[in-house]
């Protein structure tokens, strides 16, 4: 069987991920976030994260005050200063910046429908892609966490893949999609290097998932992901796991924060991705004579991403 190992991204980069701490001061949040931003990007990095709900605290109780007015895009300041926070971070670092993800409200105001939205931008400041937030957090671990996001939010309904020009494509999707390995496999499928999760598990679930499904899902792909929480706020209604991560394509965990404010980056490097596609050649192994490619599916991406 023919294997191909050639490599999704197209020149190493630097990416990296910010474990922002933030409180329940939007505009103060955002400032913080261009700070970070820009160093992210002195240091080096051409792709920057920001975490789940970086301009908020996370809970159902605030996403309805929280929400901005983002798409269709591009909003005015007053209905989505987040959005215009985000773009001109970007373009300032001159990096490509996913922006973490916000409340979005519904452009219909009336509808009273709230998402969980990543914004990604280019180094122009220009708006590349959007993906709301699949998977909504319903869990139920009796006396140690409840959470609906169902009772506030609707799901977004599309895999999310952003062109890149001169490196690739990466995938984006929010903190419970990592659990999904259906949206990371089609993304591997058709051609990303990297999958990056904003996210923000908890303090129940982190310890027991978080690396792991970091780990899981660039094993089963063969390529890098990016997983990027808040930094925690025990002062906060929801504790915030924060060990933000890379992991190669070999799942072998590159670098970890703590549970505090930090950064932290990697160069990707698709020689990485080559070299292990190559000793374990899943790709030319696949038994789609037994089982469906799933990538080949009903699938839906958004209109102006649909991968080639
Ligand atoms: N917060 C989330 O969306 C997901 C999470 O905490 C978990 O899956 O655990």
């Amino acid at each position: 069987m023919a294997t191909s190992t050639s490599s999704p991204l197209k020149k190493p980069v630097t990416l990296a991920c910010i474990q922002l701490a933030s409180g329940a001061d939007k505009t103060a949040n955002l400032s913080h976030a261009r700070d970070k931003v820009l160093e992210a990007a002195k240091g080096g990095a051409q792709i920057i994260v920001l975490p789940e709900c970086f301009n908020s605290p996370y809970g159902c109780d605030y996403f309805p005050s929280y929400a901005e007015t983002l798409l269709p895009s591009p909003p005015s300041k007053d209905q989505s200063p987040s959005y215009h926070a985000l773009s001109s971070m970007a373009a300032e670092a001159n990096a490509y910046l996913v922006g973490g993800s916000i409340p979005e409200a519904d452009p219909d105001l009336a509808s009273k429908k709230y998402y969980n939205t990543s914004l990604i931008f280019g180094p122009d400041g220009k708006l590349l892609a959007s993906h709301r937030k699949v998977h909504l957090f319903d869990i139920d671990i009796p006396g140690k966490i409840t959470f609906r996001e169902s009772d506030v939010l609707s799901p977004g309904n599309k895999v999310t893949l952003v062109d890149l020009p001169e490196y690739g494509k990466i995938a984006v999707a929010i903190c419970y999609d990592v659990r999904f390995p259906e949206l990371a496999t089609i993304a591997a499928r058709k051609g990303c290097f990297a999958l990056i999760y904003p996210g923000a598990f908890n303090t129940t679930t982190g310890p027991l998932h978080w690396r792991l499904q970091g780990q899981a899902r660039a094993m089963d792909n063969q390529l890098y992901v990016a997983m990027c929480s808040p930094a925690r706020d025990t002062t906060a209604t929801y504790h915030a796991w924060g060990h933000s991560l890379i992991t190669d394509p070999m799942a072998t965990v590159l670098v970890e924060a703590e549970e505090k404010e930090a950064i932290v980056s990697w160069k990707l490097d698709g020689a990485r991705i080559e070299e292990t596609r190559k000793g374990i050649p899943l790709s030319g192994q696949r038994r789609f004579d037994v089982y469906p490619d799933i990538s080949e599916g009903k699938v839906r991406f958004d209109e102006d991403n649909v991968p080639s």
